[in-house]
């Protein structure tokens, strides 16, 4: 799918049908889908019951097609198609606009970067607020009276409710006291993060825009599959940054640090020449090994999850409510649906009914 450096790959009449009646076929399917009660589809079972992989192979015919529907499956989910439900590919595709929106730049989900890193969203949001920091929670225990937050340095917070605001598979690994309902547990174990590494070349300067180059690429050929111009916008220096998702990393990473260098500079050279095999300093960023995120963007659904337990993921249990992103029907997996979630969230506690006695632990 790709030649010389700066090349769009020419896709013959076969493949350009092929792609455009699959994207049809998997648009129509995915508005079938009500976002917010995916397991309620007429065909739910038959939906759930199969990899998106499966119904890539089975609907798409040529070689070029199934590349665009792995490359973007990884790109989206940071997992393969055989990693995830066909009905949760579609669920994300319609809560989050449709399958091309969350893949393009322009007008799409890919568009915009936050000057200074998205680190500066939530410092903005976070001032003026009494946020404490370096005490992760370890354990909440309710009763009828309230809920008492239990730190790792072992302070206690009480309240009358509370908002667990962290990914699903993160939140079961906090005590409950008492345990979580069977399902809800069980759901927790069936929602695991992405995979992806962040891989990050700087350059005296981005060589590649003097070939008329805008640092994007998109290549069925890993480990790194899709790349980006992050150079900073007022400073004199390039910068490639280059993904490595999915099972692509999961191979990867089990590399020494040099092969992965190697490997990754690779990329690199076959989409914007042999310059970009000298880079002035290379970093890389493995999201799986940060304690408090494990992987991302988001947890996505295995076949049989969303039938099985999508029941069981916003219901608040007892006085312990859910907020995040994976809980948002609209731009689950991202920033945007993480506000859109807090705020629903926020709203369903101020509806629910005050307790009747002091705080528990006041
Ligand atoms: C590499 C990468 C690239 C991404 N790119 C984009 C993008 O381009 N656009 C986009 O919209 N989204 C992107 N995302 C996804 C986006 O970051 C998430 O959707 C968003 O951060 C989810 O917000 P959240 O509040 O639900 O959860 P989080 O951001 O995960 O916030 C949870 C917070 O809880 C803290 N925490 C965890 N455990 C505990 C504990 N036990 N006690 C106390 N605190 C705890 C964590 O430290 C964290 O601060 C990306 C994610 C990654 C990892």
């Amino acid at each position: 799918m790709e030649g010389r450096k700066g090349a769009v790959p020419g896709l013959g009449p076969f493949a350009l049908t092929d792609l455009a009646q699959g994207m049809s076929r998997f648009g129509r399917l995915a508005r079938s889908v009500d976002p917010a009660r995916p397991w309620a589809h007429p065909r739910a079972d038959v939906l759930d019951g199969q990899t998106f992989r499966t119904w890539v192979r089975r609907t798409l015919r040529t070689r070029s097609g199934r590349a665009y529907f792995d490359i973007a499956t990884e790109a989206v989910f940071a997992a393969d198609a055989s990693d995830i439900s066909l009905l949760h590919a579609l669920c994300y595709a319609v809560g989050n606009g449709d399958l091309e929106t969350l893949v393009a730049v322009d007008h799409g989900a890919q568009q915009d970067r936050v000057v200074g890193g998205s680190v500066v969203v939530a410092e903005r949001l976070a001032e003026g607020l009494d946020v404490r920091l370096g005490d992760p929670v370890a354990s909440i225990t309710q009763d009828r009276a309230g809920v008492t937050v239990r730190t790792r340095s072992g302070r206690e917070h009480a309240a009358d409710r509370v908002v667990v605001a962290i990914p699903p598979t993160l939140a079961g690994r906090l005590v409950d006291d008492p345990p979580l309902p069977a399902a809800r547990d069980q759901l927790t174990q069936r929602l695991p993060a992405g995979t992806v590494v962040k891989a990050f070349a700087a350059y005296p300067t981005p060589f590649w825009r003097e070939d008329g180059l805008n640092g994007q690429a998109a290549s069925d050929r890993g480990p790194v599959k899709v790349t980006f111009d992050v150079s900073p916008s007022e400073a004199e220096v390039g910068v490639l940054l280059g993904f490595v998702e999915g099972g692509e990393a999961l191979r990867w990473q089990r590399l020494s640090e040099a092969e992965r260098r190697r490997q990754v500079l690779g990329c690199f050279v076959r989409h914007f020449g042999e310059q970009a095999a000298h880079p002035t300093s290379y970093v890389e960023k493995n999201w799986s090994e940060e304690e408090f995120t494990r992987g991302c963007y988001g947890a996505h659904f295995a076949p049989g999850v969303w039938t099985a337990f999508g029941e069981s993921l916003r219901p608040p249990v007892g006085r312990v409510h859910w907020a995040g992103s994976e809980y948002a029907v609209e731009w689950s997996g991202y920033m945007e649906g993480a506000v859109r979630s807090g705020r629903a969230t926020a709203r369903e506690v101020l509806d629910a009914p005050r307790s009747s006695g002091p705080p528990h632990g006041a």
